[in-house]
């Protein structure tokens, strides 16, 4: 079997289409939206996702509000540019990009975000919206895992879904997500602690393996016909590798690979998150 691609950067583009219509349609009622970054240090990825954030914008007609902070910047600084967006009318929603650099309080940080401003869901008070399963805005991440699932028809209801990587961008939210109502999936989240992971896996109708393990997910350990989804990223020789093994296509159902399958949705919600902002404030 070689496994149908769950092609992220195609359907991303897709979604970004359909956001540059709804984008015009706020402008034409006199409502301009507006995506902030808060970006810290050089890491050289989280440079680039921020790049590509901002190209995504421009694409889709939603300003752009960059704040770049230097490696050494201080708690207070950043505290300070996450004020100024949380004033800023220009700014419909923003993102601090993470990780920060070591040092920074990170959840404080978080926490300081004008939940309504908060375009990556990741505020407590959002958080805690997930866990109640109210509406507001959901992580980038699982929000992109789920359309890109939905867009392929990968079946949801009663499925079995491994999901490796407890993270608060991706593994802890997808599983919340995945057991709502509307999806209906049984989610075990597996993670360091687990005891025997091949054994889970084995198992799963969908993996999503979120560990930043290199090639974590062998053919051995993925049953015939399942989705395995690619979320993790590690260099390796200065190259980019997934927590998925190359052979995994040859035995699984679907497989979005990386780069290619989730980080284009991850990105292409970002912009949806602000894009609904905008529209829940007009209406
Ligand atoms: N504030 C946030 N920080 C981080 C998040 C997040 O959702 N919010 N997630 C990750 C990184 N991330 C988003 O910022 C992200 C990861 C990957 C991509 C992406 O488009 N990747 C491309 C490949 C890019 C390349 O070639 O380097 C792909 O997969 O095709 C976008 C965003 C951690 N931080």
């Amino acid at each position: 079997m070689t496994a149908q691609i769950l092609d992220g950067k195609a359907t991303a583009a897709e979604i970004r289409n359909d956001l540059k219509a709804r984008v015009a349609a706020l402008r034409d009622r006199g409502i301009a939206v507006g995506l902030g970054t808060v970006l810290v240090g050089d890491d050289p990825g989280s440079h680039a996702y921020v790049g590509m954030k901002h190209r995504d914008c421009a694409e889709v007609g939603i300003r752009s509000i960059r704040r770049d902070l230097p490696a050494d910047a201080t708690q207070e600084q950043v505290e300070q540019a996450v004020a100024e967006l949380n004033a800023d009318p220009d700014c419909t929603g923003y993102i601090v990009q993470l990780p920060l650099p070591k040092g920074l309080d990170e959840k404080r940080v978080l926490e300081l975000i004008d939940p309504d401003k908060d375009a990556d869901g990741l505020h407590p008070f959002n958080l805690g919206r997930l866990v109640l399963m109210q509406p507001g805005p959901l992580p980038c991440t699982p929000k992109g895992i789920v359309a890109l699932l939905r867009r392929f028809d990968v079946p949801l209801r009663g499925a079995e879904v491994v999901v490796i990587g407890r993270g608060v961008t991706a593994g802890r939210p997808l599983g919340l997500l995945l057991t709502r109502r509307s999806e209906n999936a049984t989610v075990t989240l597996c993670h360091t602690g687990t005891k025997d992971l091949a054994a889970h896996t084995r198992k799963a109708d969908i993996i999503v393996a979120a560990a930043g393990v290199p090639a974590l997910i062998t053919a051995d350990m993925v049953k015939p016909g399942a989705a395995v989804l690619d979320v993790g990223v590690s260099r390796v020789n200065g190259k980019l590798t997934g927590d998925v093994a190359p052979d995994v296509a040859e035995i699984a159902g679907w497989v979005a690979p990386n780069p290619g399958g989730v980080g284009p949705m991850t990105r292409a919600m970002l912009l949806a998150n602000v894009v609904e902002a905008a529209e829940a404030t007009a209406s």
